[in-house]
């Protein structure tokens, strides 16, 4: 049966200066309905739900929302009407409580005389925490006492409590752990029932395929098609996104092994939180996958090993001499690197340029005489990076914040990919990027392998682990309760027994 259409957008351009991020976009949202929006970095996508939730003003175009003409003013304005978004950037402030964030802007209702009733303002944050069924979190809590996927999961319940017409998620299942994600997709599916429509954003195309009723694919900011989810492949999608066919399976095939050399070493550490009496050891030449629930422990035990969270009971030690990491500068003097998950707070500065976010690991690299850097030298430190990841800028002089989600993750991938190092920790390195580029990092993931580096890779996404990991250990509760070796025959099915 034919839905009716909520909202109907018409030939949506917008433009940001010289890039044109929009190019006569026409898209259409029917009640009860899940759609998909697809596309590689930079298509677009973001762009096309800002334009839809007030967040930018379209160039050109019009929008229809419920038969009346649709141009919200700003995202509060979009909200008032019935159209919530979740962004993909973070969208929570550190220091105030999990109350004050939902109901930001919205301190009004609470006012009692001069004063704001915090323990009612409390108490309806706490119901609406527990409708959308999140465990774990006190609406009383404050940001910075949660961790990224819990601070996501606190943007959803924001979006939520306006109990929008249409909820637009861009990009953000890829912040959440399984059970955090199956949540999201529960609250979803009672939207839906509802009459309601939710717009999805996301790089997985299985779980585009598996939640979405319609499909649309953007490149190049203009739309190729919208296809029923019945009438589509996850190979098909994947073409019409990257304009030819993609091989299926892009994680490495060998089986080789890894050398005997230590490159790194945890021997019984304790952390404040999460881990405890944890031993590993990191071969030269090794992927060694991390595997676990998002609450495993994981995250912390890469800053653990980066010296960037303190380790209150036994070591961590690196390279040759097999020196004690004790902080992050220890960690770079030993040849050692380090990706957070957490790519806008923790690893990448948005307001700089991709030119010096890059730049910024080659400093002693790019010196010429004396102290000073050489500037050619330098330039083709970025450039190199800029133009093997496909990092989509007018220029590198582009500031990090304007670009797409997908490109920053580039810029960070880059900026560590062009030094030098021995050892480096990955945690998600392909979140948020488009199928095309994560076979190119895959690719250099093995090249790094081969060329004798050891590689820590911390990763919610069991295929790629699979795929990629010479060993696997699985964590639970701050602990390893399994190690896999490298097998064709390893199934997800068996590591989930050991994660949960
Ligand atoms: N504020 C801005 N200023 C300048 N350019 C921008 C701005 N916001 C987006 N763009 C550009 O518009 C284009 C589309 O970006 P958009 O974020 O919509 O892509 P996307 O499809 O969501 O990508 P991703 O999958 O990487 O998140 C990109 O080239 C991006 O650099």
């Amino acid at each position: 049966m034919e839905q009716k259409i909520l909202l109907e957008c018409h030939k949506i351009s917008k433009d940001f200066g010289i890039t044109k991020a929009l190019k006569e976009v026409d898209f259409n949202v029917p009640a009860g309905r899940v759609c998909g929006l697809v596309g590689e970095n930079g298509s677009g996508k973001s762009t096309l739900v800002a334009v839809i939730s007030g967040i930018y003003q379209a160039t050109s175009g019009a929008m229809e929302y419920k038969g009346a003409p649709w141009k919200p003013r700003d995202v509060m304005d979009s909200q008032r009407g019935g159209i919530s978004i979740i962004v993909q950037e973070a969208g929570t402030i550190g220091t105030l409580t999990v109350a004050e964030n939902i109901f930001l802007g919205q301190e009004g209702q609470f006012r009692k005389g001069f004063m704001i009733d915090y323990r009612k303002m409390n108490a309806e944050a706490q119901k609406l925490i527990d409708e959308v069924g999140i465990e774990g979190i006190r609406s009383n809590m404050r940001i910075m006492q949660l961790n990224l996927q819990q601070r996501k999961m606190i943007e959803i319940v924001k979006a939520y409590q306006y109990h929008p017409d249409i909820l637009i998620v861009d990009e953000t299942t890829n912040a959440l752990s399984h059970r955090e994600r199956q949540v999201l997709f529960d609250l979803i599916k009672r939207l839906t029932a509802e009459g309601r429509a939710v717009i999805i954003i996301s790089h997985d195309i299985e779980e585009v395929m598996e939640y979405c009723d319609l499909i649309t694919v953007l490149k190049d900011g203009e739309m190729v098609t919208t296809l029923k989810k019945e009438d589509a492949t996850p190979r098909h999608i994947k073409e019409l996104m990257v304009g030819r066919d993609v091989e299926e399976g892009f994680y490495r095939t060998d089986m080789d092994g890894y050398q005997e050399k230590v490159a790194l070493k945890a021997d019984n550490i304790t952390t404040m939180q999460e881990i405890m009496n944890l031993s590993l050891e990191l071969h030269a030449g090794e992927i060694l996958g991390i595997g676990g629930l998002s609450d495993c422990g994981m995250h912390t035990l890469g800053k653990a090993l980066f010296g960037e969270e303190p380790v209150l009971a036994g070591s961590v030690t690196a390279g040759i001499e097999q020196t004690k990491i004790t902080d992050a500068e220890t960690a770079v003097k030993n040849r050692m690197a380090y990706m957070s998950k957490d790519r806008d707070e923790e690893s990448i500065a948005l307001s700089a340029p991709v030119f010096e976010n890059i730049a910024s690991t080659g400093y002693e690299v790019n010196r010429g005489f004396g102290f000073l850097i050489s500037r050619a030298r330098e330039k083709k430190y970025v450039d190199t990076q800029v133009k093997g990841l496909k990092i989509r800028c007018y220029s590198s002089s582009q500031q990090v914040s304007t670009l797409s989600g997908g490109n920053k993750q580039k810029v960070v991938f880059g900026k560590w990919m062009a030094k030098d190092f021995d050892i480096i920790i990955m945690d998600c390195p392909t979140r948020g990027v488009d199928i095309g580029v994560k076979a190119e990092m895959y690719n250099l993931m093995y090249e790094l392998k081969r060329a004798g580096k050891a590689i820590l890779l911390i990763c919610e996404e069991l295929p790629e682990l699979i795929g990629m990991s010479d060993r696997i250990l699985i964590m639970k509760q701050g602990a390893i309760t399994k190690e896999f070796l490298r097998s064709k025959d390893l199934s997800e099915k068996e590591i989930i027994d050991y994660m949960i």
